[in-house]
């Protein structure tokens, strides 16, 4: 058992040591190196935290931080202004989790966490030369697009929003997304994919159109599915969804504040934009989104016909005949028949 004066004279000889330590150091390396080394031991002998602090910025510098605006957006759909705390988490398998106070929970998935997907390089190959599509009909819709493009001078006399509805409608694989690829392609415009089913409330909707850009297309696919939009007068009848569907969640905005949000709040910020709606059940859709002004130009996408399979097999396999070409070729014109009633 080590006496009480070994004990002093060990604890006067190690704080000397460490006083002598101290000194060199001081007077030997620089005071970066010094701090370095300081900040180096700190992080290994911390202990480990597991939260993590992610700070936005509402500006950077002087501009404004969109990923504060995407956040925010984000959030407000998800939380509400008496939440003081979001404890989100993810584990390998299982769906982002939000928690928010002791009682309130929401489960959200991983796969759509931004409810608007912005694609400014468009990588799409389809353009109007690889579209199976009536060539009368390809160019009725170039030359629309055209048109809109000049008419600057004449939407700002009428004093209205420069924009161009379009609604695509067809049976499901009929090509709706690839000539919504090849319009973007042609008119070199970036493409804004809206998912009505994530939106919160009137007010996330007005700020994400405000964030599209000007030359843009925004999509609404499936505008017949993708939410259960209540009609004007609050009446949910007339975009009613088969009795298999089942909407994602309560849509917080009504059909009115979408339509007021595409008649007006392009009219304010500039130039050209299109607007273009995907349903494979046109008959469901409320009038007041059909009529013109709202979804300019209905192009009907239906099935292959023999024109648009011969595009399709140069496209896909370069050929431009085969000896089974005349037997798929009846095929469809039987396909034709039963569609057009005649079978
Ligand atoms: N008219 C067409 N021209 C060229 N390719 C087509 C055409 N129709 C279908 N395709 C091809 O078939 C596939 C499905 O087409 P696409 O996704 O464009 O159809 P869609 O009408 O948008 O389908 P959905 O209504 O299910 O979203 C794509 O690979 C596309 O290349």
């Amino acid at each position: 058992m080590p006496t009480a004066s070994s004990l002093l004279s060990a604890y006067a000889s190690l704080s000397t040591s460490i006083m002598l330590f101290r000194t060199m150091f001081n007077q030997l390396f620089p005071r970066e190196l010094q701090r370095y080394v300081a900040d180096a031991v700190r992080f290994y002998w911390k202990p480990k935290s597991s939260k993590l602090t992610l700070v936005f910025d509402e500006k950077d510098g002087m501009v404004a931080n969109h990923i504060y605006d995407a956040a925010e957006a984000f959030l407000c759909t998800r939380i509400n202004p008496d939440s003081e705390r979001l404890r989100i988490t993810k584990s390998v398998k299982k769906a982002l989790y939000h928690k928010l106070a002791d009682s309130e929970e929401i489960v959200d998935s991983l796969k759509n966490p931004v409810y608007m997907e912005e694609s400014v390089n468009l990588d799409h190959p389809s353009t109007f030369d690889t579209l199976a599509m009536d060539p009368m009909m390809k160019k009725a819709i170039m030359d629309d697009l055209d048109l809109f493009l000049k008419r600057r001078d004449f939407y700002k006399r009428l004093g209205k929003a420069w924009k161009r509805g379009y609604l695509l409608y067809g049976p499901p694989g009929t090509g709706k997304s690839s000539l919504i690829a090849a319009i973007a392609n042609y008119l070199k415009f970036d493409i804004f994919d809206l998912q009505l089913m994530n939106i919160g409330g009137d007010s996330s909707l007005k700020k994400l159109m405000l964030r599209t850009s000007n030359r843009s297309i925004l999509v609404i696919e499936d505008i017949d599915c993708s939410i259960q939009l209540p009609g004007r007068k609050g009446i949910t009848t007339s975009t009613l969804p088969d009795a298999h569907y089942k909407p994602v969640r309560d849509p917080q905005f009504s059909l009115s504040g979408l339509l007021n949000f595409i008649d007006g709040l392009w009219s304010c910020c500039g130039d050209e934009r299109i607007i273009i709606f995907t349903t494979n059940h046109k008959e469901r859709l409320d009038p007041a989104l059909l009529r013109p002004g709202r979804m300019d130009v209905h192009i009907h996408m239906s099935y292959l016909t023999t024109d648009g399979f011969n595009t399709l097999a140069a496209n896909y396999l370069n050929i431009d005949h085969h000896w089974r070409f005349r037997e798929i070729q009846t095929l469809i014109e039987i396909q034709d028949g039963y569609a057009s009633g005649g079978g």
